[in-house]
């Protein structure tokens, strides 16, 4: 299979159970629950999105005709003197389950990595993944219902935190939804963690600091 990225970079993980963390971001193109086009967000599934999923033409995206390949492009990007680290790629997107395969998943842990993934579950996620995020959005039928932590974009319409916390994940996050409410969001979440000790608050921390 081809494989459409969008970019390729290494930052530190900006949010959740791993924020601080240094990691390879896989952003793959497209999604599922938006076209990525301004003029069909109000319509869209997710409208919230902060991300452009666009195309291959970002830093070290492109088409990737074996996961090898992809694999290869990913590794660079890792510093070659890590002592005592064990390589980390975060798989992200758009909607990284569209693309993220068993091939890739076994190139990547025979190349020596963990893997994470950053989904909005609505794809059930192969086997394999050493980390799953998964950030439900709005009405979108909730397949993945198990992983290691579910982070939800607050404040939601649809998608309440109380529809999720009896589900299997280990830790359970809000995160303020960006934007132009963004501080009232965020407000709103801190409230609901104090008066809901089982979510904790995430917060975009790449954002402070201008990190990628
Ligand atoms: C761009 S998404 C890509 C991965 C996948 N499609 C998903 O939605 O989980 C990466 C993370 O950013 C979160 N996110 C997207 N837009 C956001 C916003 N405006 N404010 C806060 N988090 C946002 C998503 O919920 C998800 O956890
Ligand atoms: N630094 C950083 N951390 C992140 N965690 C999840 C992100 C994403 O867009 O999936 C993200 C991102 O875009 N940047
Ligand atoms: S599901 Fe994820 S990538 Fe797709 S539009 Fe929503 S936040 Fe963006
Ligand atoms: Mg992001």
């Amino acid at each position: 299979m081809t494989y459409a990225v969008k970019e390729i970079y290494y930052t530190l993980q900006g949010e959740g159970a791993h924020s601080g963390r240094a990691a390879v971001f896989l952003r793959f193109a497209g999604c599922n629950l938006w076209t990525g086009l301004e003029r069909d967000r109000e319509k869209a599934v997710c409208t919230f999105c902060d991300t452009d999923f666009i195309g291959t033409d970002g830093p070290g995206g492109g088409k990737f005709a074996t996961a090898e390949a992809l694999v290869e492009a990913v590794k660079v990007e890792w510093p070659e003197h890590a002592p005592n680290s064990k390589p980390y790629v975060v798989c992200t997107g758009g909607e990284p389950l569209l693309q993220l395969d068993e091939p890739l998943i076994d190139a990547f842990h025979a190349a020596g990595f963990e893997i994470g993934v950053e989904t909005n579950g609505t794809i059930a996620a192969p086997e394999g993944i050493d980390w799953i995020c998964v950030s439900p959005k709005s009405t979108a039928p909730l397949v993945q219902r198990s992983g290691n932590e579910l982070k939800l974009v607050y404040r939601q319409k649809d998608a309440l935190p109380e529809q999720f916390e009896g589900l299997a994940f280990d830790f359970f996050y809000l995160q303020p939804m960006d934007g132009p409410s963004r501080d009232a969001n965020t407000a709103a979440a801190i409230d609901y963690c104090k008066t809901h000790p089982k979510w904790r608050l995430s917060l975009q921390t790449h954002k402070f600091v201008g990190m990628p």
